[in-house]
């Protein structure tokens, strides 16, 4: 039995206020809560709209207040999904979904759930791209908080956490809007970034929606059409990059950590520069994690491990790679930091196979065959040297002024500073091309082409958000490639059908396979930090989720319809990952699996009986 139990009377007042999330526990099937009559169908939590069954309707006193003919859910669904195709753009489907969440959220994830492959490009990229552009104009209702510059101080932001009306938040969330997508610095109107990825974290990861927690920090914007404009809902003031900033940032973990003490906080959308920074100031004393920067790395990790098994490569193979990254801010160094670990972690995995190989030889076994074995391991700057990074300005160059320390890792010695793509591809004969430029049409037909007359299948993956942002479209690679290609992209393209009728299969490469399963396994785990090596752990699962006739057809990502399953094993990964780290605290109940308690945490979008708890009877007496 559970006991509804609000954080404090602050936190009261504003759930009924705003009637955002109660205060719930959710149970084997019911939900206990204080709300009574119309307050329980405006909170999105406790809502079923037509599906209140007639008993429940006049134990909690909304008898009257719905048409009279209880609905199932099965058909709520079908009413919603067949309204949700008449509506033909793409943000009126956004607007459409926000407003079923904002009314009854448990519908909403069953649509989303049930849908996921035509609802995902709108609660998620592209179309949150959209949502995010018009955002002062879409907005009809908060969801999530918002601190400013003006709340930076400690004492203001420890009172105002407790607005939040959830008295457990797992995980947040957080953006400065700073870098939205590929669209740029959007200020407070990035706020739609970590809506969707949230909604991710509970369709695909089963997260209790109660206990997710949007947040933007405000920390101005440089954006001259948001300053110019009246209707923009944030501070109206250029970006604030110095001391005040760093305190907002400070006073927003110390507080969030002080009331939830075991919440993840999600960065994302930070701009270069301090997207790296937050993420070493806090990586070791917060549970945190950057998503662009460690989820992203993680996603282009497993979907280059299955790109070379659809040629019949394994993870040995990764090190040979000649890898070309259009893009060296916060997402592109994230992606080849990551690659470069897996690199090392996979020539080390081969040296320990064949010592072990070689010392079960010396002892007279394996039938007396000799092995030439290749045991020799990289390091991180023997990996780095398989890598030709590029920005805005071309190739970097050791010879260039002005790198950071994560880019000079990968500057050329051997190169002339700011060469072409063109002239790279050329020169290198890539076996990868990545794209995080942010910069669309940025691979064009001559780059492609070059690609493709060096390597029989060039893998190409254009990972910029959101579609009109991609280096290359799903139709461009395939064509000029012949369908050689193996292709992903962060947002989703149709598949191609070839002059010749030959059939091809893009991929959506983002982020979103990591991080809902990710974030699940570090709360499951209790994790008190996030490692590389769960990311890690994460992309290897990637790998064991991709069967092997889908790698044949070029499919390296797992199917965006099992991304609930796939999420629900990256989990349980990380959760053993986390415990081989030492930063698990979780204790695993004698006669239970980690799997168990994955499954026990994962909220499914079911209807809950609603038990009524009033200490004060005046209420339901009228
Ligand atoms: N598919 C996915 O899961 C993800 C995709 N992304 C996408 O990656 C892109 C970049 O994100 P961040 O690295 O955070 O941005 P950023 O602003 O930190 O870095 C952008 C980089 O691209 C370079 N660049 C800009 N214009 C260029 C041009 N014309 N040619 C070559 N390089 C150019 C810049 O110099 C900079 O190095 C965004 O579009 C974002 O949506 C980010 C995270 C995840
Ligand atoms: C997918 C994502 O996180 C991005 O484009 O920023
Ligand atoms: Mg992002």
């Amino acid at each position: 039995m559970f006991r509804v139990l609000a954080g404090s009377s602050m936190a009261r007042r504003s759930g009924s206020v705003l009637s955002q999330p109660s205060f719930l526990r959710y149970s084997h099937g019911f939900v206990r809560t204080e709300k009574y009559g119309s307050e329980i169908i405006q909170d999105p939590l406790l809502n079923k709209g037509t599906s209140f069954p007639l008993a429940e309707r006049d134990r909690l006193g909304i008898r009257g207040l719905l048409p009279p003919r209880h609905i199932s859910v099965e058909l709520q669904v079908r009413r919603f999904m067949q309204a949700f195709q008449k509506i033909e753009s793409p943000l009126a489907k956004w607007e459409f979904l926000t407003a079923l969440q904002d009314r009854n959220e448990t519908l909403f994830y069953k649509l989303l759930i049930d849908g996921f492959e035509q609802m995902a490009p709108i609660v998620y990229t592209p179309t949150v791209g959209l949502a995010s552009r018009s955002f002062s104009q879409v907005f009809r209702r908060p969801r999530g908080m918002f601190f400013s510059l003006e709340d930076r101080h400690m004492e203001d932001m420890r009172a105002m956490v407790w607005n939040w009306p959830s008295e457990r938040v797992d995980v947040i969330v957080v953006t400065d809007g700073s870098r939205i997508l590929g669209l740029g610095d959007l200020g407070i109107c990035g706020h739609a970034i970590p809506c969707g990825k949230l909604a991710l974290y509970v369709a695909s990861g089963g997260v209790p929606p109660s206990r997710v927690l949007p947040v933007s920090l405000d920390a101005g914007t440089n954006n001259a059409e948001l300053l110019a404009d009246p209707l923009y809902l944030g501070l109206p003031e250029r970006r604030e990059t110095g001391a005040k900033y760093f305190e907002l940032i400070q006073s927003f973990m110390l507080a969030v950590r002080e009331r939830w003490p075991n919440v993840l906080v999600q960065f994302e959308d930070f701009a270069n520069g301090v997207a790296r920074t937050l993420l070493e100031n806090y990586r070791s004393s917060h549970l945190c994690f950057n998503d662009d920067i460690q989820g992203t790395g993680a996603m282009t990790v497993g979907g280059l491990l299955n790109a070379l098994r659809a040629q019949g490569l394994g993870p040995d193979d990764l090190p040979n790679q000649r890898i070309v990254c259009l893009g060296a801010g916060s997402a592109g160094l994230g992606v080849v930091d990551s690659i470069r670990f897996a690199m090392v972690r996979s020539s080390q995995l081969a040296a320990a196979r064949a010592n072990k190989t070689a010392k079960h030889q010396q002892n007279g076994g394996g039938g007396g065959k000799a092995q030439n074995s290749v045991s020799m391991t990289i390091n991180d700057t023997q990996a780095a040297r398989q890598f030709w990074i590029l920005d805005k300005f071309g190739l970097l160059a050791s010879v260039r002024s002005g790198l950071t320390p994560e880019q000079a890792v990968y500057a050329r010695p051997d190169a002339v500073d700011g060469k072409a793509l063109l002239e790279v591809i050329r020169e290198v004969k890539p076996t990868i091309l990545l794209g995080l430029s942010g910069v669309g049409q940025t691979f064009n037909e001559e780059v492609i082409r070059e690609m493709a007359k060096h390597v029989e299948r060039p893998i190409i993956f254009p990972l910029s958000n959101p579609t009109d942002h991609a280096e290359c479209t799903a139709e461009q690679a395939f064509s000029w490639t012949n369908g050689k290609a193996i292709f992903a992209s962060g947002s989703p393209f149709d598949k191609v059908t070839l002059a010749n009728g030959q059939v091809c299969f893009p991929n959506q490469g983002n982020n979103m396979y990591i991080f809902p399963g990710l974030g699940v396994g570090a709360i499951v785990a209790k994790a008190t930090r996030v490692t590389d090596e769960m990311f890690y752990r994460a992309a290897l699962t990637l790998v064991e989720t991709v069967p092997k006739e889908d790698l044949e057809r070029g499919i390296i990502f797992p199917r965006i319809s099992n991304i609930r399953d796939v999420s629900r094993i990256v989990a349980i990964n990380v959760v053993k990952q986390a415990i081989e780290d030492g930063v698990a605290r979780v204790k695993i109940p004698e006669g239970k699996t980690i799997d168990d308690l994955i499954d026990e945490y994962r909220w499914e979008p079911k209807y809950p009986a609603i038990i009524g708890e009033y200490g004060d009877h005046s209420r339901s007496l009228g």
